[in-house]
């Protein structure tokens, strides 16, 4: 397949580029020039190229979960996001945490999948907390990372372990950031709100506790640490130290930590419901000035599927997270871009140069000659409202099912083909 993208403006924060031109794929890779003539040709008129999006956070629920989602509705919404590859937590039934689990989902992905899928693989067995896995065996099979996301790694002596272990393979700790002392029972953020809501709170403490261990942790060991659904103040504040002090260690955030509050969960719905919790305006306040100044390097979805049976029970009772794929790119461009916490670079930079670099992904989050050819083409016009209906996801757990947006993904490409294109009048 030769592929066209004719007179579009190109934004590609791996070159600092930002101009107006064409781009050639050919055999699934970006190329100065095609053989011979184009088979499809795009017009690029009143568009923007960008490489292709990467969300550094997503659970696909298969194996094991398949009624919440699967590799292949999970694939499709993420295509439809504008969102070409996704790392996938291990937090599945059987969990991530031996070989023919990686292979299972890569071959999943291969044959019903249509964007790229990056498995993580777990810290501790079954996600326990208890014993390393077999993490060399894990990366053999195609790993990106390490995580036991939906639980912290409670053990200070097993994340120490971790860190100095994955050193030797360049993998990532990822650290789903909790002391589950502290947060014990809770269901929200612990605040005036939670008062008057008579839910009971999960402080913040509950996650910078351990933001700060495990920073300690990679400052001790020399280890990748990567901090993910920064959520507070009090977080981006210490990555930001730890940085300066030339720790190795990188963060995430989520559209939702800075367009939303715990203002939102007065209606009582199950969908403003996630781990960790929506906090409050001076945390997404915080959570912007960050990744302004380069403290929070990634946007991620934690795209976090559950059926409406889950999530329709009482608040206390519902399951954590909330659906993101189909909303990323636009919460991105309303919220972050609209409203000039950064620029549109600087914003692509976090969903495709950065999380490329910090997971080894090669050959993707840049547009340059020879890179894989994984490419999101943005319509800035496009208006819309986000329904329940217009959701590929299996599950419809959003807080944004109809709010009013201004552009999104217009077509996607993944591995030089076609994957997605919007069908608008
Ligand atoms: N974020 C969430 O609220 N839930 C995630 C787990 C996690 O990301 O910690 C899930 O797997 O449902
Ligand atoms: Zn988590
Ligand atoms: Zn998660």
């Amino acid at each position: 397949m030769r592929l066209q993208i004719k007179n579009i403006r190109i934004v590609d924060p791996s070159q600092k580029k930002d101009s107006v031109g064409d781009i050639f794929a050919e055999n699934g890779r970006i190329v100065s020039k095609l053989s011979s003539s184009a088979d499809k040709v795009i017009d690029g008129k009143n568009k923007i190229a960008v490489p292709g999006l990467i969300d550094v956070h997503s659970h696909l629920r298969e194996p094991g979960q398949e009624g919440k989602e699967t590799i292949k509705t999970g694939t499709r919404a993420a295509a439809k996001g504008g969102i070409t590859s996704v790392l996938c937590m291990p937090n599945t039934k059987p969990a991530i945490d031996n070989a023919p689990t990686v292979e299972f989902i890569l071959l999943k992905a291969q044959k019903e999948g249509i964007v790229n899928v990056f498995p993580v693989g777990c810290v501790t067995k079954s996600s326990a907390g208890e014993e390393l896995s077999e993490i060399g065996v894990l990366k053999k099979a195609g790993i990106v990372a390490v995580s036991d996301d939906g639980s912290p790694v409670s053990n200070s002596q097993i994340m120490r372990r971790a860190l100095e272990y994955t050193k030797m393979f360049k993998l990532p700790v990822i650290s789903h950031s909790e002391d589950k002392e502290l947060s014990k029972s809770g269901v929200m953020n612990e605040s005036k709100n939670s008062m008057i809501l008579g839910l009971r709170g999960i402080p913040k403490q509950a996650e910078e506790v351990m933001v700060a261990r495990d920073i300690m942790l990679a400052e001790l060991t020399g280890g990748y640490l990567h901090i993910a659904h920064v959520s507070t103040a009090g977080s981006v504040e210490l990555v930001r130290q730890a940085k300066k002090k030339g720790i190795k260690v990188t963060a995430e955030t989520c559209p939702h930590y800075f367009t939303l509050t715990d203002d939102v969960v007065r209606v009582y719905d199950a969908n403003t419901k996630m781990n960790p919790p929506l906090r409050e305006i001076k945390d997404v306040e915080a959570v912007k000035v960050g990744l302004a100044d380069g403290t929070i390097d990634c946007i991620a979805t934690d795209h976090a599927p559950h059926t409406a049976e889950e999530k329709n029970k009482e608040f206390d009772l519902a399951p954590f997270g909330i659906i993101g794929f189909e909303t990323l790119l636009s919460l991105v461009l309303n919220e972050l871009v609209d409203k000039k916490v950064l620029s549109l670079s600087g914003a692509i930079e976090k969903m495709t140069h950065n999380p490329a670099l910090i997971f080894n992904l090669e050959g993707r989050g840049t547009l340059k000659e020879g890179a894989i050819a994984d490419i999101t083409i943005i319509d800035p016009k496009y208006s819309y409202e986000f329904t329940k209906e217009s959701i590929l996801s299996k599950s419809k757990n959003s807080p944004f099912i109809g709010r009013k947006f201004q552009g999104g993904a217009a077509i996607t490409i993944v591995n030089g083909k076609i994957v997605y294109t919007a069908i608008r009048d």
